[in-house]
């Protein structure tokens, strides 16, 4: 049998997403996040779906690159970076040294680039899967495990987004102290079975969020914790947060900012530390392995440029003794599909891998991906084993079409000061 593996046809479908007031340092989530799916079209009639960020600066690099990708094939993989490499960024998207509206660390036009190609590295696996009948875990070696484990993703909260904010309702209530953090846990461990959790800090000053986590240690003893301030703390701060949860901590993750911290913080605790800002490109690697920075790197395939890098990052820790695994951002079944599939390839991979996509209630898929036991099965179904929902694409494609820009692009400052006008996003360090 010959396949024609050739590309002819590339949709872009910007998408806006409900999300609840999920707050972090730099202000709250807004009621509706950008996403960006990504369509490629085999000679075959073979489609292959992927998901990124779908913020403007991602969309204006997706469509020349779209452009590009026609007639070439989808097991071109390698080729896709050179592709990239072609398509100009403009510098004003990345003349802020860190990505503030994301909590990504430091924003490139390579690390941009590669956030966009992600999606089409993920489309055309599953196209590529779907032609030949095998699960993109196979395309990647195979899998070593059967199911991956994630851990709960805990945030403060509000009950419900500003008053007069258009938005979905949702059914988590507020979480604001640590009895709300310990209800919140409970419902996760409850709907989904989770038993590690993640709670997201840098939001109230650290003696609430200590007390926080030593409530959660207390609720569910054993159960593997983490605390994450995306870089909000001093180092004197980080060492003293460290100091008081050094019992209960599976590990500190980005307590200060950047590896000269982060060093600084690791060279005073035994409590590993953990990053998703530190180290986001392979450039990084270097300076913060060497430098002990960093005990666990957490990866974000979207950033990373894909699931055959993470993999790659996943060796170049194994090299190093630094151990990996993964976070995320506000993410559809797409992802967190790509997400297990690479996961499930990766030998050593000892923490459970963090997910938003409980906190998502809408999706584009026709079945949401479900966690039995706090963990998702790996689909052995061809490609990534998932399917689009044509009319839930539209609607959410509806909506952002409808928007008149506010909401196209993610500012968690800009949604809190819908509740707080005097709102400036924290000057770092914030504690
Ligand atoms: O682990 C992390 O740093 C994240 O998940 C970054 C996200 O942007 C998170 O802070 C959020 O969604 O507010
Ligand atoms: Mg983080």
């Amino acid at each position: 049998m010959t396949r024609d593996l050739t590309i002819t046809d590339v949709r872009l479908t910007p998408i806006l997403v409900a999300d609840p007031p999920l707050l972090n340092t730099q202000g709250v989530h807004q009621p509706y996040t950008p996403r960006l799916i990504v369509e490629i079209v085999t000679a075959d009639g073979v489609t292959g779906v992927g998901e990124t960020y779908g913020d403007t600066k991602y969309l204006e690099l997706a469509r020349p690159f779209a452009e590009r990708l026609r007639g070439r094939r989808a097991d071109d993989l390698n080729g896709l970076f050179t592709l990239a490499d072609e398509v100009a960024v403009d510098a004003s998207r990345v003349e802020n040294a860190v990505d503030v509206g994301g909590l990504r660390g430091v924003q490139t036009a390579d690390k941009l680039r590669l956030s966009v190609v992600s999606a089409f590295e993920v489309a055309c696996l599953d196209a590529l899967g779907k032609a030949l009948g095998l699960p993109v875990h196979a395309l990647l070696g195979g899998k070593v495990r059967d199911a991956v484990e994630y851990s709960a993703y805990l945030f403060y909260k509000w009950a419900d987004h500003p008053e007069g904010v258009e938005r979905e309702p949702d059914d988590w209530g507020a979480a604001l102290d640590p009895a709300g953090v310990v209800a919140q846990a409970a419902q996760f461990k409850e709907r989904y079975g989770f038993t590690s959790f993640k709670l997201k800090g840098g939001v109230f000053p650290p003696e609430q969020e200590i007390a926080a986590v030593r409530a959660l240690a207390e609720a569910f003893p054993g159960h593997p914790l983490r605390l994450d301030p995306n870089g909000a703390w001093s180092v004197p701060t980080s060492l003293a947060v460290a100091e008081e949860l050094a019992d209960v901590l599976e590990y500190l993750e980005d307590p200060a900012l950047g590896t000269a911290a982060m060093a600084e913080v690791a060279a005073g605790t035994e409590v590993p530390l953990a990053t998703n800002m530190c180290v986001t490109t392979f450039a990084e690697i270097e300076e913060a392995f060497t430098r002990g920075a960093v005990q666990v790197v957490l990866s974000d395939h979207h950033y990373w440029g894909g699931l055959r890098n993470t993999q790659q990052l996943a060796a170049v820790c194994r090299t190093f003794g630094v151990a990996v695994s993964m976070h995320s951002n506000t993410h559809l079944g797409i992802s967190l599909a790509a997400m297990t599939h690479v996961a499930a390839t990766v030998p050593d991979l000892h923490h459970a891998c963090d997910s938003h996509y409980p906190w998502q209630s809408e999706d584009v898929l026709t079945e949401r991906l479900t966690f039995t036991g706090g963990k998702v099965t790996v689909p052995d179904a061809p490609g990534l084993g998932v399917e689009l929902d044509r009319d839930r694409l539209a609607f959410l494609h509806r909506r952002w079409l409808d928007d008149d820009g506010a909401l196209k692009d993610r500012d968690d400052a800009a949604a809190m000061r819908v509740a707080d006008p005097g709102w400036v996003t924290p000057s770092v360090p914030r504690w």
